[in-house]
């Protein structure tokens, strides 16, 4: 079968589809939701550890072979395979996601699933990606550091190389855990990621300013310390973003 590396199909071996199941600790309770199934590899590891899984798959192809591959679990109702695109269908209920992503969806389908309940997800990413997710200050630090921070707690549990796939990518992957726990504590997540979001738009002024500018369109006042008013928005740890909010009276 010919893979697309527009659809980001790249196929992990059995023996990486193990190893990210097992950062999951997968139980016949559990409920695992996996994005992107591709031939099945990491979707059989799931169905032989978790009670029951849903897989959304967006290529005809791979449902089909799926569908075969499949049939029995399918029947018994411990497989339920949607057709179509993760973005697009509303999630069913789970308690565990763990996936092999494609790439391109990384942004979007993390917030997707970081507004989900759930208790925790293992996901395969572009490295750079994934050291975004858990920075804090320095090297890759940016909107995306803060804002997932306020929803779970991301570790890295894994470096892969691109030889582990079939074909193999340009880039290398890192396997992510995320604990669906707040890192930070948020009092109004709304405004938190609005201001976030025009910080980092906003990376070469200093804070102080960059935050007259957001109160004074927002109509929103907050209490920001002298001592970071010059400091520009990636010299900020989430928690201070967080103790920021906390001061703001509409
Ligand atoms: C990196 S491959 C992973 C395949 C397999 N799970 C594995 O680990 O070997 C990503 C899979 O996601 C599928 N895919 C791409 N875009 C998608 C989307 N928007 N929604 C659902 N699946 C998608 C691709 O067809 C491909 O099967």
């Amino acid at each position: 079968m010919k893979f697309f590396k527009s659809k980001g199909q790249h196929i992990v071996s059995k023996a990486i589809a193990r190893r990210i199941a097992g950062y999951a600790e997968l139980s016949k309770k559990d409920t695992v939701l996996e994005v992107g199934c591709g031939t099945g590899v990491l979707t059989s590891v799931l169905l032989e550890r978790a009670g029951k899984v849903y897989g959304i798959e967006i290529d005809a192809r791979f449902v089909k072979l799926l569908q075969e591959k499949f049939a029995k679990e399918i029947d018994e109702g411990r497989f339920i395979l949607i057709h179509g695109d993760a973005m697009k269908v509303e999630f069913p209920p789970f308690n565990k996601f763990v996936s092999n992503i494609p790439y391109f969806i990384s942004s979007p389908l993390t917030f997707k699933l970081l507004r989900h309940d759930f208790d925790v997800a293992v996901v395969m990413y572009q490295r750079e990606f994934a050291e975004r997710l858990v920075a804090r200050k320095g090297e890759n630090y940016g909107r995306l550091s803060v804002v997932v921070k306020a929803y779970a707690k991301p570790e890295i549990v894994e470096y892969v190389s691109r030889k582990a796939f079939r074909p193999p990518p340009s880039v290398d992957s890192a396997v992510v855990r995320l604990i669906k726990k707040p890192e930070i504590e948020v009092e109004n997540l709304q405004i938190f990621e609005d201001l976030v979001r025009y910080c980092f738009s906003r990376r070469r002024k200093q804070l102080g300013k960059i935050l007259d500018e957001w109160m004074e369109s927002r109509g929103i006042w907050l209490e920001v310390p002298e001592e970071l008013r010059r400091l520009r928005p990636e010299d900020i740890e989430p928690e201070v973003y967080a103790e920021i909010v906390k001061s703001a009276k509409l």
